[in-house]
């Protein structure tokens, strides 16, 4: 999606040549004050609207004071460090956090401009809005037709068998599976390839009409070319979805995002274009990091 001309790091542990010029001599921000991001963190046609938020597990603040947008339709990338909290914030886009009990969030969090932690919000029908996708597939221990068409039963959007068919024949198109399970829709999903079950968990995500799919390393557990089909399948996703991704490959940010934001030690350091993040970030943290000065 993106066509880089600077030196990012080949990934996490491989130091990149750090003497390559940056694209602007501009003075870059160094500091890291809570609440405060370099960048563009709002958008104009937000679907999440995020401010002030922190999260606790027990007494350990994870998440400090971010505030950001997330456009419709979008391809927002987190990256950082290990630990920086990418995984906790993504996990309040849809209130996987919930099932932690030492975990507490604060601030407003709103999708649609409607509050995601309303006590009295439906929790089941949040998160057939705000899917997800894990760093490991996770197919059930069912057929690949029951892993797709479970979600669209429960959520009462067939009335018939036809019905669902279509829905399930539809998913698998989207997710770029059909030619290759077509013809053993009764097998069991578990006999996949992961790189087939990962695009299998994609499926049955968007097989209940979500309007944002979150995917929180969604190619940590793929060989490069089962990745390649799953960041061909965000691209052609994202002409209908709101999706965001954490990833550890910035390689993978700059091919599937727009936007990247770089979290650090809790704290929402920048947020930009993708372009910019990889070729003239804003923040000397987002350059350290992208050169492979650390992480
Ligand atoms: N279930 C949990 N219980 C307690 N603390 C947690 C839990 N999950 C995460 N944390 C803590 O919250 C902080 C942020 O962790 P998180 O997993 O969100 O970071 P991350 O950036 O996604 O890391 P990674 O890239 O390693 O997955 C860390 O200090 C982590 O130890």
């Amino acid at each position: 999606m993106n066509t880089l001309n600077t030196t990012i790091a080949q990934d996490t542990s491989v130091k990149a040549d750090t003497d390559a010029p940056r694209a602007e001599s501009k003075p870059l921000a160094g500091k890291v004050e809570e609440g405060v991001t370099v960048g563009t963190p709002f958008a104009d046609d937000a679907k999440f609207k995020l401010r002030n938020v922190d999260v606790f597990y027990g007494d350990n603040r994870a998440i400090k004071d971010i505030s950001l947008d997330i456009a419709r339709n979008e391809v927002i990338a987190f990256i950082g460090p290990s630990g920086c909290g990418k995984s906790t914030f993504l996990r309040c886009l849809n209130r996987m956090n919930d099932s932690i009990d030492s975990c507490r969030v604060t601030g407003s969090l709103q999708l649609d401009d409607v509050d995601i932690y309303d006590p009295k919000r439906d929790v089941v029908e949040l998160r057939a809005r705000v899917g997800m996708v894990f760093q490991k597939p996770n197919p059930f221990p069912k057929s690949i037709y029951e892993n797709v068409a479970y979600g669209p039963r429960i959520h009462g959007l067939a009335n018939r068998k036809a019905e669902l068919d279509e829905i399930v024949e539809n998913s698998l198109r989207k997710a770029g599976l059909w030619d290759e399970v077509k013809d053993r829709l009764d097998a069991t999903a578990t006999g996949m390839s992961g790189g087939q079950q990962q695009r299998l968990c994609i499926a049955r995500a968007i097989a209940v009409s979500p309007e944002v799919v979150l995917m929180d390393e969604p190619c940590s557990a793929l060989d490069p070319i089962a990745t390649a089909k799953v960041e061909e399948l965000i691209a052609e996703l994202s002409e209908s979805y709101t999706i965001v991704i954490v990833t550890h490959s910035m390689q993978q940010a700059a091919r599937v995002s727009h936007r990247t934001a770089y979290f650090h030690l809790g704290n929402l350091v920048e947020v930009n274009e993708t372009s910019k993040v990889f070729t003239s970030p804003d923040h000397e943290l987002t350059e350290s990091y992208i050169t492979g000065r650390f992480g």
